[in-house]
């Protein structure tokens, strides 16, 4: 076993799991039922932020019921580390937003700077409208804006760092089936 294996095993170890994979499940479905609700007549355009919400647009997408058309986007200020920095966009898109209804999905608005500056590129791409969904929504007042919210949050998660269903640790644990929190942190 390398050394990192070691050390990643031994994150899981000692984490303390805050959301289990049944609850997870339960929140996916509740998002995909009030996001069906509210878009299922708006065609929207929808997009994936890499690498983050890659786990939970996979399976909200099977559970969506209407047509959806999915592109994805990449956006990264946290790299390897537990806190973020400046914005960089890796992949922006390319698909035509003008006058389209958009929805961003995202594992975590944590302080939300992610989410709002992809929100603002889309409207200063001619989106009519930005709606964003994510599964985590974490417990602090740091937000980008006061009181800042997704339309759509499957989990109000407290302030730790958190790894499992697309969050990494270190690059690692994006495939654990919960929602953990890293011993100390
Ligand atoms: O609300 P914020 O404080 O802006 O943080 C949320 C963002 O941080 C994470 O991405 P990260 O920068 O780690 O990139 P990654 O998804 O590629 O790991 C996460 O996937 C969100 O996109
Ligand atoms: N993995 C991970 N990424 C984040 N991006 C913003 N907050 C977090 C977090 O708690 N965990």
């Amino acid at each position: 076993m390398t050394d990192t294996v070691a050390e990643m095993n031994q994150v899981m170890e000692e984490a303390d799991c805050l959301v289990n994979e049944q609850q997870v499940q339960a929140a996916i479905r509740n998002l995909a039922d009030d996001i069906t609700d509210r878009l299922r007549d708006s065609n929207p355009l929808l997009f994936c932020v890499m690498n983050g919400g890659l786990i939970l647009t996979g399976q909200l997408l099977t559970q969506l019921k209407f047509p959806v058309q999915a592109e994805y986007l990449h956006a990264t200020r946290y790299r390897q580390e537990t806190t973020g920095g400046i914005l960089e966009w890796k992949l922006r898109p390319d698909a035509d937003m003008n006058g389209r209804t958009i929805l961003i999905v995202d594992d975590i608005l944590d302080e939300g700077t992610t989410l709002c500056a992809i929100a603002d590129y889309c409207r200063a791409h001619g989106a009519k409208e930005v709606l964003t969904a994510v599964l985590v929504d974490k417990q602090h007042d740091r937000k980008a804006q006061p009181g800042l919210k997704a339309d759509f949050t499957g989990l109000e998660v407290e302030d730790r760092f958190l790894f499992g269903f697309g969050m990494d640790y270190k690059g690692y644990w994006r495939n654990a089936p919960g929602i953990y929190a890293v011993k100390g942190l």
